[in-house]
């Protein structure tokens, strides 16, 4: 996908997350052209915005707000311009987490939920786990079977969202994964999609998922 002058194919956002380079890498890997700022025109301009996120979620979601990519993310979302969000990226696109620290930080609530410690008696989960995807996924076409890489100590165990249009509304896909307890380990909403694993940390299947991602933004 070529971009033009005047815009990128994807925008990472550049919000001090820790994840960023290697995001940018495995994007551009996937034939995006990239870029990697704050800049809210770019941020809305771009064919996709990458929300990466890695720490603790208040940190995470105070530093977006202050970037006002909170702005950018619900603008994007508003006009149905594709967000990916990525772990910590994904819980903020929730409502909240119980994370200590975490307090009363909001997420950006796109959807109703909270992070929670995992029940697990190792935590973090660090590591390769298989996903249960649901049919018609995008994100995971070709590669439902893989294992994705992990590193979090919460997550979203609860999908609270219902559809209050009676079915008029195109119902979330959701991909779950297990650590302890089933958790989200993905939702495609429309535009807005996220995923608790690191794509870019996930070898080829993650190289495949973020390919998908990339190819869909042509058709939004
Ligand atoms: N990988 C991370 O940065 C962890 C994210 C979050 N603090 C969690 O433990 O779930």
């Amino acid at each position: 996908m070529s971009s033009t002058a005047s815009k990128p194919d994807v925008v990472v956002l550049d919000y001090g997350s820790g994840n960023v380079r290697s995001a940018v890498r495995a994007l551009e890997r996937a034939g995006a052209d990239v870029e990697l700022t704050a800049d809210l025109r770019r941020a809305m301009d771009a064919d996709g915005l990458v929300v990466p996120g890695v720490g603790a979620f208040a940190a995470v979601a105070r530093a977006l707000r202050e970037v006002h990519g909170d702005r950018a993310v619900e603008r994007r979302l508003a006009g149905g311009r594709p967000v990916l969000g990525i772990c910590v990226g994904l819980q903020v696109m929730f409502e909240a987490s119980t994370e200590p620290g975490a307090g009363d930080a909001e997420g950006l609530g796109e959807w109703p939920g909270t992070a929670e410690r995992l029940p697990a008696p190792v935590v973090p989960h660090m590591g390769w786990s298989t996903v249960e995807a649901p049919a018609g996924s995008v994100l995971f076409e070709g590669i439902a079977d893989e294992r994705f890489y992990f590193v979090h100590s919460y997550g979203v165990q609860r999908w609270e969202m219902v559809d209050t249009t009676g079915g008029r509304m195109t119902p979330p896909l959701v991909t779950w994964a297990e650590h302890g307890a089933p958790f989200v380990a993905a939702v495609e909403n429309g535009p807005l999609s996220a995923t608790q694993f690191h794509p870019e940390k996930s070898g080829d299947a993650g190289a495949e998922l973020l390919r998908n991602w990339v190819r869909s933004l042509r058709s939004a």
